[in-house]
This record gives C-alpha cells, sequence and structure tokens, in this order.
C-alpha cells in the first residue's frame, strides 16, 4: 500500500460533526493467544466520516466486529448514544442502529436486486411470519411501506434499470453498491463499511465516494469504514485512526495522519518493535 495521491477530490471539511456518539475506551480482544486489539480507545461524532487503516492483519475487521457486537472484548468498554454497551450481541446491534456491510459481498445471489435490499428492511418489519405468509391485512399494508423504502433507496443509488435483475449476474462494483442499499433500507445511525471500494476499478471507486458522501449529507448517516485505498481515505474522511499490530498508532485528520512517522513507518514496513 502506498500513501498515494487521491484521483478525484470531494471536499474534506465541508462537513459539520457533532457530539461523539459512539466512545471505545481501551478496547483489548485476543483470541486464543492472539491479540489482535491492544487498549485501543478512540471516538466517533455523529456525523462523521471516519476511517480506520492499517497494514493486514492489524486488526481493522476485528475492531468493526466489536462496534457491532459480533465480537465481545476482553477488556474495555463501549459507550453508544451516552450508555455503556453491555453484552450487545449483533441482532441488539443492527436494531439499535449499527448496519454493517462486508468485506467480501454477503447478498443472495440468486434474488432480485430489490429482494435483497428488502431483506435489509427485516428488523423493521412488525408483522409475523403467518401474517406475511397470508399477505393479509396489516401484512400487507406494511409490505407496501416497506417495498416504497426499498424503491427510495433503489432510486438514490440510481440502480433503477437492475431492480429486477438476479444480483449474481451483474458486476463486482454494482454488487457493492447494493450490497450498500441493504445497509442502507435498515436506516441505520451509523453504517460500517468494511472495504468499500476492494476489487473496484478507479471509475467505480469515484461513484462510491459519491454515494458514501451522498448518504453522509443527505440522510445524516455517520459512516466508519475500514478502507486500503488511501487516496480514498485520505479524500473522504474527516478523521483516520491508524492500528499496526493491534495497537493504535495514529488517530487524527488526514492531513495529521499523513505526517505522524510512525504511519509512515508502519506503511514502509520499518521500525517495527511488536
Ligand atoms: N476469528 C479469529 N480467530 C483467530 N484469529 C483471528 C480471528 N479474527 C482475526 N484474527 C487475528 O487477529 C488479527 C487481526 O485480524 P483482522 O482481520 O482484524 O485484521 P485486519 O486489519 O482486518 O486485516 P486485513 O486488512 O487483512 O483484513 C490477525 O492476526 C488475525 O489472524
Amino acid at each position: 500500500m502506498q500513501m498515494n495521491e487521491p484521483e478525484a477530490h470531494f471536499g474534506v471539511g465541508r462537513r459539520e460533526t457533532g457530539p461523539v456518539i459512539l466512545d471505545l475506551k481501551n478496547i483489548s480482544l485476543s483470541f486464543g493467544g492472539v491479540k489482535a486489539l491492544t487498549d485501543i480507545s478512540f471516538d466517533v461524532r455523529q456525523h462523521e466520516i471516519r476511517a480506520i487503516i492499517g497494514p493486514n492483519g492489524a486488526g481493522k475487521s476485528s475492531m468493526l466486529n466489536v462496534i457491532n457486537g459480533v465480537y465481545r472484548p476482553q477488556q474495555g468498554q463501549i459507550v453508544y448514544r451516552g450508555e455503556v454497551r453491555k453484552n450487545m450481541d449483533c441482532y441488539a446491534a443492527a436494531k439499535s442502529g449499527i448496519a454493517r456491510t462486508f468485506q467480501n459481498i454477503a447478498l443472495f445471489k440468486g434474488m432480485t436486486v430489490l429482494d435483497n435490499i428488502m431483506t435489509g428492511r427485516n428488523l423493521k418489519m412488525k408483522s409475523n411470519f403467518l401474517m406475511q405468509a397470508l399477505y393479509w391485512g396489516p401484512a400487507r399494508r406494511e409490505e407496501i411501506a416497506h417495498r416504497i423504502k426499498a424503491e427510495e433507496i433503489i432510486d438514490f443509488l440510481e440502480i433503477q434499470a437492475i431492480r429486477k435483475t438476479p444480483v449474481g449476474r451483474l458486476p463486482y462494483g454494482l454488487q457493492k453498491r447494493v450490497e450498500l442499499g441493504r445497509a442502507l433500507a435498515a436506516e441505520p445511525e451509523i453504517l460500517l463499511l468494511d472495504e468499500p471500494m476492494a476489487g473496484m476499478n478507479v471509475e467505480e471507486k469515484q461513484d462510491m465516494c459519491r454515494f458514501i458522501l451522498d448518504v453522509n449529507d443527505q440522510f445524516g448517516t455517520t459512516i466508519v469504514l475500514i478502507e486500503h485505498d488511501m487516496g480514498v481515505v485520505m479524500d473522504i474522511s474527516d478523521r483516520v485512526v491508524v492500528l499496526d499490530y493491534g495497537k493504535k498508532i495514529g488517530d487524527g485528520t488526514p492531513d495529521e495522519v499523513r505526517s505522524n512517522q510512525d504511519v509512515i513507518n508502519a506503511y514502509l514496513g520499518v521500525g517495527s518493535e511488536h
């Protein structure tokens, strides 16, 4: 990975961020003898685009998995919307407004774009399985309301033309966009994006950058993202936290992080003291 210049400029500093919405305090996580995260603290402000970067194996995905309740850290505290989060699993995290996309696309390949996006509405559905199966009364009205919301997201992401296409037939960049749509369907307060640009060409990356910024601007969604493309990270993030071998080695604005000697060393693979 190189700290190369961005391909396009999206105007960092255009947003006003709010108070701290998520505060991670002294998080440590081990898998047996492997220390994935060691005493990591950082916060995320409302309406912020916050990036987590670091070399391979630095602990970035583990950190996202701690935030959305997949992993429970052995030490540390997570404060979400002012409350200490205790024993929150991924279902409870999703219910409380934390949505997520994955490093490897996790969509139902045989289902259409619209149906995949509808699966993102599941947590919002009140009618039970039997009512839905019978398509009865309130369930029918509810289904229509959810479809309208899904169609709004499809319009927003400019994927109307493929709404009935099975996801497996789409090129990779569009599948990533559909995955973003499914996460948005949950109307999250915090959106966790795990390498949203991975495997994309320059044009697809520019489109994805634009959609991430539009989600942030228009819906006010707070975004935490892991990304390996330094040009993208430096261009769209308000603040960046840098991990290396499970430890935090940098935290600040893109300019601060870019000139941090520990960060430069980590990316150049020098000065390792682990
Ligand atoms: N479920 C697991 N079981 C055992 N070890 C794990 C598990 N998940 C992660 N690790 C280990 O924790 C460390 C951090 O991994 P993690 O996937 O969080 O890093 P990363 O920064 O996301 O890496 P990459 O950029 O390659 O995706 C690595 O040493 C990894 O092997």
